[in-house]
């Protein structure tokens, strides 16, 4: 007999979702969530604030552990025994706060994990770190420590530090929230860039444009559940459900 679809997750796919679950004490905060997501597709997540965007994207890390159901990213499942060194060397997340080491600069900040996790030594470290600092167009910052930035200067190097641990999966929650229009065009083109190596991105944002522009789909998300998952080209002209209707409603008219 073959396994269920519904209960057992896709070892095809790059992260597999089945029914997972997130209580914080008895708030239900993910409710029997379920999806797929390929290698090199760029996931948007939208939904109102509290829909649960965000405890979502912190499974994939562990740094929420989620309850219930199951959550398989390239085949292998993740739970309580999971290697978190190892699962965050494969899955990278940029915060919403950045996150930065305050007492390292920022080409220290890149090379911090790299070298301690990967052993990789100081100067390929240094090196990678470079090749992606230039890539977000903030190398010249390298030596510079995070309370010397402005807020987008420090979201380009949390993006610079996720990239060189090289991982094979890729969250941002809010990538462009500090960000102006000029740097926001050059997240774009890091995600693309990133789907063309493989990498797999999960997003969550408020900015309709953005994620019009880089998701291959939108899940929309409300009260823990994701409502639908469908193209941008569906979702932003014809939402198939009301909650999502009213959803874009309120986020054109602000
Ligand atoms: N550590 C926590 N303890 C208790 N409740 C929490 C905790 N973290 C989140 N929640 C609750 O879980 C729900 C989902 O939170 P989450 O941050 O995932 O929402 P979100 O969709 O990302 O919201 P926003 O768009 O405002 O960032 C919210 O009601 C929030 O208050």
């Amino acid at each position: 007999m073959n396994p269920d679809p519904k209960t057992m997750p896709d070892p095809s796919a790059m992260i597999s979702v089945r029914n997972l679950s997130k209580l914080y004490k008895d708030f239900i905060a993910l409710d029997r969530i379920s999806f797929d997501v390929q290698r090199g597709e760029k996931i948007v997540v939208l939904g109102p604030s509290g829909s649960g965007k965000s405890t979502l994207i912190r499974c994939f890390n562990r740094i929420e552990p989620h309850d219930s159901g199951i959550l398989s990213i390239d085949g292998r499942v993740i739970n309580a025994q999971t290697d978190l060194t190892q699962l965050r060397a494969t899955v990278g997340l940029v915060f919403q706060n950045y996150n930065l080491f305050p007492h390292l600069s920022v080409l220290d900040n890149c090379t911090l994990a790299p070298r301690l996790v990967k052993k990789t030594p100081r100067a390929d470290a240094e090196e990678m770190a470079m090749r992606f600092l230039r890539q977000v167009n903030i190398a010249e910052q390298a030596n510079k420590y995070p309370i010397q930035l402005s807020g987008g200067q420090q979201q380009r190097v949390a993006i610079a530090r996720a990239l060189c641990m090289q991982p094979e999966v890729m969250l941002f929650d809010e990538p462009t929230a500090a960000l102006d229009p000029e740097a926001i065009s050059g997240v774009v083109g890091i995600m693309n860039d990133l789907a063309q190596q493989g990498i797999t991105t999960l997003c969550v944002t408020h900015e309709m444009g953005f994620a019009r522009h880089i998701a291959d789909r939108i899940i929309f998300m409300d009260k823990g559940r994701i409502l639908e998952i469908t193209p941008p080209a569906e979702f932003f002209t014809n939402p198939r459900t009301q909650r999502a209707r009213d959803f874009l409603d309120q986020m054109i008219s602000y």
